[in-house]
């Protein structure tokens, strides 16, 4: 068995990583931090859990993690950047949910996060946990930095068209939808009921600190600095995202339905959806799916794909939960087959 600590089992991150892990064959639930709620039950602060684990919060402990084969952290910038090169000292794994080692340029990284980049020594190790592009590196990886919610729904959608250079020079764009989980548990005026509910709303134009993390990934895949507008929107509902990505390729004759099919024939976590369809966030509601429509706009030309995720799960904890599959030689799909809630 896989024993598995978690640092911030509070968050709406961490308690879908329990979620996932409590039914996972082949790990273990060692040790759940959190500060504020040390001593508490897991299950009693999350009643989804009862008969699941009898563990309670600690506060973290840096000798208890290193105890445990991997540690996820599901915690905001910053805290992996202090714990993390301890516990890999140790032998242990790390699997990081946070964007701490996500860019590869720690420069860069410091502009969008506004604090010192806090691990440069262990930044170059870091496996950019993205399975559709890296598989192979992952499966060696002993420092994941899981992609975020809204980088894994652009990557997946423009990736066939960059591999394959069918674009010419110009900035894409990806017009974005998040449910507000995507901000996390921790009270916020936007995240109110009153706030967010009846309405939609634009933010981050100028710049969300997503830009250069999907630019990096769209470059890797295109093999060349990609442009891009990136406009992230907050919808009234709980999880989900949905990416409208827009390109235009003049002429070009390719039958993009066959290239994405072909390009996910064997991706167990993304499904392109027949010619023609519209996917739905609750299509993929609690699990692990991204499902891609490629479309062409009849009067323009212009190249639209669809790309839907659970910003909790494909775009954090499921995902993180597939980077260990692949890290510890099992079956991606271990522990991650749930199928979507509907409606
Ligand atoms: N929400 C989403 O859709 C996604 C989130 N992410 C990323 O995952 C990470 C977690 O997100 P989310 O679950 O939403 O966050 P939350 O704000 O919901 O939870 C944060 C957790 O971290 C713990 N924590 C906070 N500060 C520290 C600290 N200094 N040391 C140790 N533990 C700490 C908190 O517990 P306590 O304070 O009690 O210790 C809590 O359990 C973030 O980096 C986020 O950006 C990535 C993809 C999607
Ligand atoms: C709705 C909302 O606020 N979304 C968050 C992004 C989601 C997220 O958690 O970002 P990471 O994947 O980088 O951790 C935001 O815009 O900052």
């Amino acid at each position: 068995m896989i024993k598995v600590g978690i640092v911030g089992g509070t968050g709406y991150t961490g308690v879908e990583l329990l979620r996932i892990l409590v039914n996972h064959p082949e790990a273990e639930l060692s040790v759940i931090t959190s500060r504020s709620e040390e001593g508490v039950r897991v299950a009693d602060m999350y009643p989804n859990l009862r008969g699941h684990t009898d563990l309670r919060f600690s506060v973290p402990d840096a000798d208890k993690l290193a105890a445990c084969d991997v540690v996820f952290f599901a915690t905001p910038h910053g805290v992996a950047h202090s714990l993390a090169g301890d516990i890999l000292k140790s032998g242990t794994r790390v699997i990081d949910l946070s964007a701490d080692f996500r860019i590869k340029d720690a420069d860069e990284w410091e502009k969008w996060y506004g604090q010192p980049h806090g691990a440069r020594d262990i930044l170059p190790e870091a496996v950019y946990g993205l399975p559709e592009l890296k598989r192979d590196e992952i499966k060696g990886a002993r420092l994941i930095a899981v992609p975020g919610c809204y980088p894994t729904a652009v990557q997946l959608g423009f990736l066939p068209l960059l591999e394959n250079n069918l674009l010419p020079e110009q900035v894409l764009i990806a017009d974005c939808k998040s449910g507000v989980s995507g901000a996390g548990r921790g009270a916020s005026v936007g995240s109110l009921l009153c706030e967010a509910s009846e309405s939609l709303m634009a933010y981050a134009v100028k710049g969300h600190r997503h830009l250069p993390e999907i630019r990096q990934g769209l470059g890797w895949a295109a093999g060349k600095d990609v442009g891009l507008t990136f406009i992230p929107h907050l919808t009234p509902m709980i999880r989900g995202i949905h990416a409208t990505l827009y390109a235009f390729a003049p002429g070009l004759e390719a039958d993009l339905q066959a290239l994405y099919e072909a390009r996910y024939a064997n991706e167990p976590f993304v499904d392109v959806m027949p010619a023609g369809s519209h996917p739905a966030t609750r299509s993929v509601k609690g699990s692990n799916m991204c499902r891609i429509a490629v479309h062409r706009h009849a009067a323009t030309g212009q190249i639209v794909v669809l790309s839907v995720i659970d910003n909790l799960v494909k775009g954090a904890s499921g995902q993180a939960v597939q980077n260990m599959n692949l890290m510890f030689g099992l079956d991606e799909t271990t522990g991650l087959n749930h199928v979507a809630l509907m409606p």
